[in-house]
This record gives structure tokens, C-alpha cells and sequence, in this order.
């Protein structure tokens, strides 16, 4: 027998749950369909218990440079299970309460267990087989794990094995040198572990301006990060109670020894056993569900949100993706993904907020453009919190004067970004930033003067 429902979301992440919840206030009955952790991979495995240890890190930084301040502490030591106890609190506070909320919802029924599409409308899960007119992708991705010799002979560990750990690492050998990499590296440097970064490219996160991969990784540097680069044929061998990673690299040591190793080289969309050829739903070559700007995909009644169609690898982008397709579905609106500027951060501390084209992006796209950049050394904010490590970088279309990106790398970035983020949302331009009157002591209250120093480029 086929139970119908007017809906079927599969996926309990950061889109599913707001789309149930919308479409069964609009009347219709609704199944939400998850296979582990109501919440998905933002607040079991993600966002929320990655940002709880570094706040833990940062605590030990902090206390371990209180003499900078004029404190006196003793030495300081780290307990790992209680920095664990701390962080799994927080995670799971945050996904009972998705599931309280989503239980307790009107029109909305939670399933547990693997969705498989076994037709266009019809899914079969746990044994039963449910079909809706409308179906609602969001299955996000989960780390990648490329075919690396020697990797099936060791137990390396991903970002969610990592988060399990109740013992610091003696050694951590990182994978990947970009946002996930770089997070965990500096979380557990700063928990006392001695962490190496291995990345195949030339500089870490790669997608940002040259001077910002520069900056982040001298700071951590400092703290004791050691990063091997152009390190091409990584491979593995178990020695002893240690992982031997072999890295090719072109200068230093053949091989790097650590007593984890964790995998952080990109993620990969959950497509692969959703029985997607069954409803005819076409993938990338990557595996991400191709939809268009309004989030549909190649089948009628099929939508994809979040991480699963490549549009966007954040929280905030799959929100919004629930957004854009319950705007359009049931307001008569007509939002696009093409409306929303790129913005994320990276948390290390000091954290980089980012949003829109990077200078190499406005170069490439041969756009005349005008720049400016100050050091956090030159922010006094900065200086009285300690905090100086970083700058700030804005790129402003010269033509037209609205702003095309910028950079905050330091000590609130993640939060002053979006004062860029809504000047560029409201075109406004830089010369009307330039006019405003921000608070002081703050970082953004620099932005005025940042607009202020904008120069051509090469000038
Ligand atoms: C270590 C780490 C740190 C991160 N930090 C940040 C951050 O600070 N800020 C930020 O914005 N983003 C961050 N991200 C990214 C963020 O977690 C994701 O972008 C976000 O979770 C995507 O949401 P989603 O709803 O698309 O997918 P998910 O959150 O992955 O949810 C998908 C859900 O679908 C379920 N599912 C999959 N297949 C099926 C199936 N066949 N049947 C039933 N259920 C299924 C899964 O179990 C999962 O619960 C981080 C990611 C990682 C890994
Ligand atoms: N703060 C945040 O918002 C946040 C934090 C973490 C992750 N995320 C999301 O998760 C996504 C994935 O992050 P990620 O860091 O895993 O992936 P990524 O795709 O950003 O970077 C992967 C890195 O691994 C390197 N790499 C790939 N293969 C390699 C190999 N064989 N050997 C050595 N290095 C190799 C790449 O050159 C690259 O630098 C991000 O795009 C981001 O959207 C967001």
C-alpha cells in the first residue's frame, strides 16, 4: 500500500524542516524524511559543535596569553572530555529542539529512515512506499573521500569522526587546507596537539586573494601550525601506533608522521543512493542535483535545496534556497539564487568575513576596479583588544562606485562583514559609506575611512 501526502521533504537539514513547516501551514500534509540526526550536518557535525570548540580554543589561547593583559593565571591545561561534554551539549540542545519543533507541527509527520525513489513521485522508506505530487530534495553531503593509496589501510578521520574524539590528538596530520582543514587545525593546535597541514596546492584556501592565504597561515604559523604545500600524491602507510603520510612535496621531509589523520579535501553530495534514475532527476558530473535559478530540478514537482545542488555550501545558502522556492511556491513571489551575494566566513580566530568577488575575481572578470586595504594594526579596536593580527579590503567597481567584495581578516570580521553585506544588497556606493557616522571603537567605524583610501588598482 502507498500512503500519499500532498509533500514529501527528504532531508532534515538546514532547508527541510522550514519547508515542511511552510507548506503545512499553507494546508497541506506533509512527510519529512531523515535517516540520522534530525538537524543534518550543520548541528550535528558542522557549524554548531565545530564553533563550540573554538570557543573552547579560544579560551585556552586567551588564558595562556593573559600576561599580555596584565592577568596572572597558572598554567593551563586542557580537559578534552569536558571540552567534548561542552560542545556535544551544545549540539544536542540545538537538534532536540528541531525535533521538538518539528514533531509538534500541524500537517507534518517525521519518518525515520533511508529515502530511495522507487518513481517520480513515489519514495519508498522503512519498508513502506509514499508518493506526493511535490517532492523536496535536501540531503546535503558529507566529506569526501577520494581514492588515495594506502588510505583503506588506516583509520583516518573525517570532521565527523574528529568531533568524537575525548582525547587531544598527539599529532594532527590535516588533509586539505581549506575552511574545514584550517578550523580543526587551529582548534586543536590551540587544544595542544602538534598539527601539520598538508595541502596539494600552492597556498591554502586557494579561492581568496593571494595576501589573504598569506595572512592566515603566518598566523597560525605563530601559533605553531606547520603546513606543507604542493604536496602532490599524498599517500598512507600505518608505522606503528602512528599513520605515515607520504606528500611528495617538492621541498622538506617525504613523509609526515601523526597519530591521527584527518580528511578534509572537499564534500561530496548525498545523491548517490537516492535512487534518483528511478524519478530521472539529472546530476551534475560531480553528483549535485542540477536545478535552475528557482531550485527545480529536471523532473516537474522536484525541487533541490541546499548542499545537494551545488549552489551554495552553507547554512545560510540552504535557508535561504528553502526561501527562494517557499516564496515562489506559495506567495507568488519570484526570488531567484541569483539575487543573493556570496558571503561566509572562515572561523579561525582571527575569523575572515567575506562577501562577493574577491580582487583576482574583478581582475578576471576584466572589471575596472578600485581597492583599498588596512591593517588591524590600524584599527583601534583592534589594538585595545590585543587583537591586531589581519586587515580589511574592500574592491569597488570604478565605474560605478558600488562595492564588488571585500575581506575582513580580523578580530570580528565575521560580524562587521555585514554592513558591507547590506551596503551591497541596497547598491549603495562607497562614497555613501564614506558619509556615514559608525560607532567608535568598533571595526566597521573603519569602513567609512577604507572607502576613503580606494585607489585604482595598480596605482
Ligand atoms: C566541519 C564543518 C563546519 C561547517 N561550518 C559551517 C559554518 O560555520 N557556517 C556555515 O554556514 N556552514 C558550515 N558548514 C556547512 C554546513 O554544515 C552545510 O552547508 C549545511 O549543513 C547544509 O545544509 P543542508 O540542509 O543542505 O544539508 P545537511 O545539513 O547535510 O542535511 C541533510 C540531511 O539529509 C539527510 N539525508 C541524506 N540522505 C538522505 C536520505 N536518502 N534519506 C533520508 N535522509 C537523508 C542527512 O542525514 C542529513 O540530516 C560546515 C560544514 C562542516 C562539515
Ligand atoms: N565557516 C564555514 O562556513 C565553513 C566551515 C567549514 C566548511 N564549510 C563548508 O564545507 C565545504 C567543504 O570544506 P573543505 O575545506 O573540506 O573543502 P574545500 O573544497 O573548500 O577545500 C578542499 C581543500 O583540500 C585540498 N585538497 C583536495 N584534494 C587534496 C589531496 N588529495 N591532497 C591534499 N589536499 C587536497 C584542496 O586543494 C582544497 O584546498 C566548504 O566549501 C564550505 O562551504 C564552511
Amino acid at each position: 500500500m502507498t500512503r500519499a501526502f500532498d509533500a514529501i521533504v527528504i532531508g532534515a537539514g538546514q532547508a527541510g524542516p522550514s519547508m515542511a513547516a511552510r507548506l503545512a501551514a499553507a494546508g497541506r500534509r506533509v512527510a519529512i524524511i531523515e535517516r540520522h540526526l534530525v538537524g543534518g550536518a550543520c548541528v550535528n557535525t558542522g557549524c554548531t559543535p565545530t564553533k563550540a570548540m573554538v570557543a573552547s580554543a579560544y579560551a585556552a589561547h586567551l588564558a595562556r596569553r593573559a600576561g599580555d593583559y596584565g592577568i596572572e593565571t597558572g598554567p593551563v591545561s586542557i580537559d578534552m572530555a569536558a571540552v567534548k561534554a561542552r560542545k556535544d551539549a551544545i549540539a544536542g540542545n540545538s537538534r532536540r529542539n528541531n525535533e521538538v519543533w518539528l514533531e509538534g507541527l500541524h500537517g507534518v509527520t517525521l519518518i525515520r529512515g533511508h529515502a530511495r525513489f522507487v518513481g517520480p513521485h513515489e519514495v519508498e522508506v522503512a519498508g513502506e512506499t509514499l508518493s506526493a505530487p511535490q517532492i523536496f530534495l535536501n540531503v546535503g553531503g558529507r566529506a569526501a573521500t577520494p581514492a588515495m593509496p594506502g588510505l583503506d589501510t588506516i583509520p583516518y578521520l573525517t570532521n565527523s569522526s574528529l568531533l568524537d574524539l575525548d582525547v587531544v590528538p598527539r599529532s594532527l596530520v590535516v588533509i586539505g587546507g581549506s575552511y574545514i582543514g584550517l578550523e580543526f587545525a587551529q582548534i586543536f593546535r590551540r587544544l595542544g596537539a602538534q598539527v601539520t597541514v598538508v595541502e596539494m596546492g600552492p597556498r591554502i584556501v586557494a579561492r581568496e586573494d593571494e595576501e589573504t592565504s598569506d595572512a592566515i597561515r603566518a598566523f597560525l604559523e605563530d601559533e605553531g601550525v606547520r603546513f606543507r604545500l604542493n604536496a602532490e600524491c599524498i599517500s598512507f602507510e600505518k608505522r606503528g601506533d602512528d599513520i605515515a603520510a607520504g606528500v611528495s612535496c617538492t621541498s622538506g621531509a617525504p613523509v609526515e608522521i601523526g597519530s591521527h589523520v584527518l580528511l578534509a579535501v572537499g564534500r561530496r553530495p548525498n545523491t548517490d543512493d537516492l535512487g534518483l534514475e528511478a524519478a530521472g532527476v539529472a546530476l551534475d558530473q560531480r553528483g549535485y542535483v542540477v536545478v535552475d535559478d528557482q531550485l527545480r530540478t529536471s523532473v516537474d514537482g522536484i525541487w533541490a535545496l541546499g548542499d545537494c545542488n551545488g549552489r551554495g555550501a552553507f547554512t545560510h545558502t540552504a535557508y535561504n534556497d528553502f526561501e527562494i522556492v517557499a516564496a515562489n511556491l506559495l506567495d507568488g513571489d519570484d526570488r531567484r539564487v541569483g539575487d543573493r551575494f556570496p558571503v561566509y566566513a572562515l572561523y579561525t580566530d582571527p575569523p575572515l568575513g567575506r562577501i562577493g568577488m574577491t580582487e583576482a575575481q574583478a581582475r578576471a572578470a576584466g572589471i575596472p576596479y578600485k581597492t583599498a586595504t588596512r591593517p588591524m594594526t590600524r584599527v583601534g579596536r583592534a589594538v585595545e583588544k590585543g587583537e591586531t593580527k589581519g586587515f580589511m579590503k574592500a574592491v569597488v567597481d570604478a565605474r560605478t562606485d558600488l562595492i564588488l567584495g571585500a575581506a575582513v581578516l580580523g578580530v570580528g570580521g565575521d560580524e562587521a562583514v555585514h554592513g558591507l553585506l547590506y551596503a551591497m544588497q541596497g547598491s549603495v556606493t562607497a562614497d555613501a559609506i564614506r558619509r556615514t557616522t559608525p560607532i567608535h571603537p568598533t571595526v566597521a567605524e573603519l569602513f567609512p575611512t577604507l572607502m576613503g583610501n580606494l585607489r585604482l588598482a595598480g596605482r
